[in-house]
């Protein structure tokens, strides 16, 4: 019952739903009782030779009367309770998507796609029942059970009712038996689940990789090994589930011998009459759904309430960056300072960034270069405020990251990462995203400046092109250009590039280049590469290694020194010519 309680909030907000589909119970309750007592009176009348039409009418009124308000009554109820389940589903919903958009990496690192799937789904599903079928069972076993009883105590006869109704609490005492091994049974088949779906996300999104290394039998093998460990663990559940119907015919059915036979000797002994004898079988079969019921409904609080724990501790996770009180917003034309005195990530004590110090003034270009796993990115993931447990202090505008609103923040920048991630609509939304507002001369203006207007104009259908599910059906180098453009539209006030020109050949990136210094929009770049072609008319160049900037300066004055800026641009330059 304690899932009641630690959902007590939404009942409180859904009082007045709840409270017509409880009256709405009890109604249809009360119109369960009319049918059996009207056939047991038609019984009587017919037995004693007292049936007349005029009778036999008032009792077909009755029962249509009481069948039509029951179907009314139910429909009311159903509407009711079950709109308070679909509302609970829908905030429940609402609350984990926003948490998880609002998580950080070491969030996603922690917990598994399928799993956090799995939690929007089964689990979900489990609270919804509480507040669906868990009300409903709960009212209907206390209503509907309590009005029989009493109805058959009073109409017919008290020590029939204690006989006859002696086995159904067998009745909810072996659902809840079954139901706990049931449970057991189906803890297991969700985390089957949460593999299976694990396996079938991983599949997807590897499906590229698989193809290439040509591993579709072995990973079908796999997938199959899954599916077939959830089917046997569902197996398991269906064959103790099967167990329960046998065991309530036969409890059923000793209920009905029991009236049979006891009420049968009371008509005998005159006690009662054959009519109430018949309207108490029809008691019985009223009282049957709600005494099965009241052990299912064990089942159905329990599944929820471990399902809203596991929820409520996904949802007590708190993501490492929060936004402070009173928190600030980015000035107009904001200067970056950064200083860094050193950075590990959370969960490992690896220093990855030291020292790294540097000012970036509204309207100029900073390079970043360095080897691979030297740094850039992490850099880039402490501007956008991704961690905050970095020693020292990064500005923007003259105000600390950590005080600035996170919105705010974000809108600054605009960034295209290594990875992209095109979402599986149109060209022009995919562009669009989140500016929907923009004028469509813009949207060509971002995609003319990431040199995708000519590819874009070549496709059958432009603008309004479907891009496939991430990007599948545009080559690597189109889907750079195409977040480039995506990155370009809002205007930011800082540009960041994270090598998102890798697949693009040298004359088209020249071209980006070229269109990036024409940009009449004054903003600031942040360019990673590892070209140094990219980043040559940077104001400043920082070059990192294992986490530290080893030389800095300009391009003309970093190719006279030694380092492995001159090294590296000779190199390159040589494989140019090649
Ligand atoms: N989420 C993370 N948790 C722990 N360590 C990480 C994480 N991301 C990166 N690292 C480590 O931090 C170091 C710097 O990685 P980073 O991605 O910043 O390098 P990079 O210079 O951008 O490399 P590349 O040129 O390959 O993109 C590496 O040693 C990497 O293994």
């Amino acid at each position: 019952m304690g899932i009641f309680r630690k959902l007590a909030w939404f009942f409180r907000l859904q009082k007045r739903r709840y409270l017509v589909g409880v009256v709405f119970l009890v109604l249809t309750a009360f119109t369960n009782l009319v049918i059996p007592r009207s056939i047991g009176q038609f019984a009587d009348w017919a037995n004693q030779h007292q049936l007349t039409w005029p009778r036999l009418g008032i009792l077909l009124g009755l029962i249509t009367i009481a069948g039509l308000l029951q179907y009314w009554f139910r429909y009311i109820w159903r509407n009711q309770i079950w709109g308070g389940a679909a509302d609970l589903e829908r905030q429940l919903r609402g609350k984990l998507f926003q948490h998880y958009l609002a998580m950080d990496d070491t969030f996603f690192k922690r917990h598994r796609i399928g799993d956090l799937m799995a939690r929007c789904t089964n689990d979900i599903s489990a609270v919804q029942n509480v507040a669906g079928v868990g009300i409903l069972t709960l009212a209907d076993s206390i209503i509907t059970g309590g009005t029989t009883i009493i109805a058959m105590i009073v109409l017919v006869n008290w020590k029939l009712t204690l006989i006859a109704i002696l086995p159904l609490p067998f009745l909810a005492l072996m659902a809840k038996v079954l139901g706990d091994k049931l449970h057991a049974n189906f803890a297991k088949s969700q985390a089957a689940f949460a593999q299976l779906s694990n396996k079938t996300q991983e599949s997807m999104t590897g499906i590229k990789v698989i193809k290439t290394l040509g591993q579709e039998e072995a990973d079908i093998a796999d997938f199959n090994k899954k599916v077939e460990q959830t089917i046997n663990i569902n197996r398991h559940v269906n064959r103790v589930d099967a167990l329960f119907d046998p065991l309530t015919s036969i409890i059923i059915g000793l209920t009905y011998v029991i009236t049979i036979v006891y009420g049968s000797h009371l008509v005998l002994q005159k006690q009662i009459t054959i009519g109430q004898l018949i309207a108490f079988v029809g008691y019985i079969n009223a009282l049957i759904w709600p005494m099965f019921a009241i052990g299912r409904l064990f089942n159905v609080l329990e599944r929820g309430n471990a399902s809203y724990d596991r929820i409520q501790a996904l949802l007590a996770e708190t993501a490492l960056v929060q936004e402070p009180a009173q928190a600030q917003l980015v000035p107009a034309q904001p200067d970056l300072v950064v200083d860094i005195q050193s950075f590990h990530y959370p969960d490992s004590q690896q220093l990855v960034l030291q020292k790294i110090n540097f000012q970036l003034p509204f309207g100029k270009t900073l390079g970043i270069v360095g080897r691979i796993g030297s740094g850039k990115s992490t850099l880039v993931k402490l501007l956008l405020r991704r961690f905050d447990n970095y020693q020292g202090q990064i500005t923007l505008g003259g105000i600390d990251l950590r005080k600035l609103q996170l919105d705010s923040l974000r809108a600054s920048f605009s960034y295209v990462p290594q990875e992209n991630f095109l979402f599986s609509t149109t060209i022009e939304n995919n562009i669009r995203f989140g500016n929907y507002q923009s004028p469509k001369q813009l949207v060509i203006a971002a995609a003319q400046v990431g040199a995708i207007d000519p590819d874009i104009a070549k496709l059958p259908a432009g603008y309004q092109t479907m891009v496939g599910e991430k990007g599948m059906s545009l080559s690597g180098g189109q889907q750079q250009r195409l977040a480039l453009a995506r990155a370009l539209l809002p205007q930011p006030a800082i540009l960041i590039l994270d090598d998102s020109t890798s697949a693009l050949d040298a004359k088209t990136e020249v071209k980006i280049n070229h269109n990036l210094r024409q940009l009449k929009t004054a903003q600031s770049k942040i360019i990673i590469s590892q070209r140094l072609r990219s980043v040559m008319d940077a104001d400043e160049i920082l070059v990192l290694d294992q986490g530290k900037i080893i030389q800095r300066g300009r391009h003309a004055k970093l190719i006279q020194t030694t380092g492995w800026y001159a090294q590296m641009w000779q190199r390159q330059q040589l494989n140019l010519q090649k």
